[in-house]
């Protein structure tokens, strides 16, 4: 098992405050721009084809989220995340919507073809389709049964040499090595819009905060969840659907480090993947 103490990650990342710029969709910016602020990073959303490369280099960390992602975004997807390999900064790439149309194939190909990723995060439709299984994407939402997803985030992870984090109900992190189980988080998180993009963003604040990728990945999944929980536990007020749900989730994620939580380890199991 990697290491993946809560207090530890917490610490690195209030140590690093590290810089991330997210190249990413108009639904969901503001909400990724607040939750790298509120794990202790701070955001910036250059996504200037003349300007990204140079913010990229002075970044710790990048994120590339190609939600609405148009011809000129994918370029500045590319621009960036040249800039991130050849600076040496943790690239995460969340392919959203992969698996709905051509186009979206085409562009996560070229993000994961053309980048060396470091973490890859998507939902068990999005995993599925870039690996070519069976996968109901119906716009940029999950659908369908994904009894193998395990084993798809494996060749998901071979195929692009990333640390692959399939989100839904009980989050799978797999290496070409190693797959893991993430037991955390909270049915109401699946009812709230750009979920999965604050997860991305939280795996870039993570990654760029701890060195070793697959540590990142499972410590900033499992703080993820356990953000989720404590705000359906009422931790961070009473809620009444799913907008004030969201409101408890941010005020959870920025108030983790002083909550009492149990610790994270015991969320994270090891599994054997056929
Ligand atoms: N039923 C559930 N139980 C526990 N956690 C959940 C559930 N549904 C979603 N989550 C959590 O919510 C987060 C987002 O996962 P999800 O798979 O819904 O992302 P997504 O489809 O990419 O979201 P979006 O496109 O809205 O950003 C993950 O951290 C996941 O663990
Ligand atoms: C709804 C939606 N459409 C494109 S990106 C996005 C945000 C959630 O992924
Ligand atoms: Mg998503």
């Amino acid at each position: 098992m990697p290491d993946v103490a809560l207090d530890e990650a917490l610490a690195a990342v209030a140590g690093e405050q590290p810089l991330i710029n997210s190249v990413t969709n108009d639904v969901t910016v503001n909400d990724v721009a607040n939750i790298t602020l509120y794990w202790g990073g701070l955001p910036v959303m250059s996504d200037d084809e003349r300007e990204v490369g140079d913010m990229v280099g002075i970044a710790d960390g990048c994120l590339l989220n190609m939600g609405t992602v148009s011809e000129s975004g994918e370029e500045t997807m590319l621009t960036a995340g040249r800039a991130a390999n050849e600076r040496g900064v943790p690239l995460v790439v969340d392919p959203v919507g992969v698996g709905a149309t051509p186009t979206r194939d085409r562009v996560a190909d070229r993000l994961v073809t053309d980048l060396d990723v470091d973490v890859l995060n998507g939902n068990y439709g999005e995993i599925s389709a870039l690996v070519g299984d069976d996968a109901e994407v119906r716009g940029v939402e999950s659908v369908g049964e994904y009894a193998e997803i395990a084993a798809a985030a494996v060749e998901c992870a071979r195929k692009t040499g990333a640390v692959v984090v399939a989100s839904g109900e009980t989050d799978i992190v797999a290496t070409e090595e190693a797959t893991f189980e993430v037991d955390a988080g909270h049915s109401m998180m699946g009812a709230v819009v750009g979920t999965g993009c604050m997860l991305g963003v939280t795996l870039a604040v993570f990654a760029a905060a701890i060195d070793d990728p697959l540590s990142a990945a499972l410590s900033g999944t499992a703080a993820y969840g356990l953000a989720g929980e404590l705000a359906a536990e009422g931790a961070f007020g009473d809620y009444r659907g799913p907008a004030s749900y969201k409101i408890a989730f941010l005020d959870a994620v920025a108030g983790l480090a002083d909550a009492s939580t149990p610790d994270i380890a015991d969320r994270i199991d090891p599994i054997e993947v056929r």
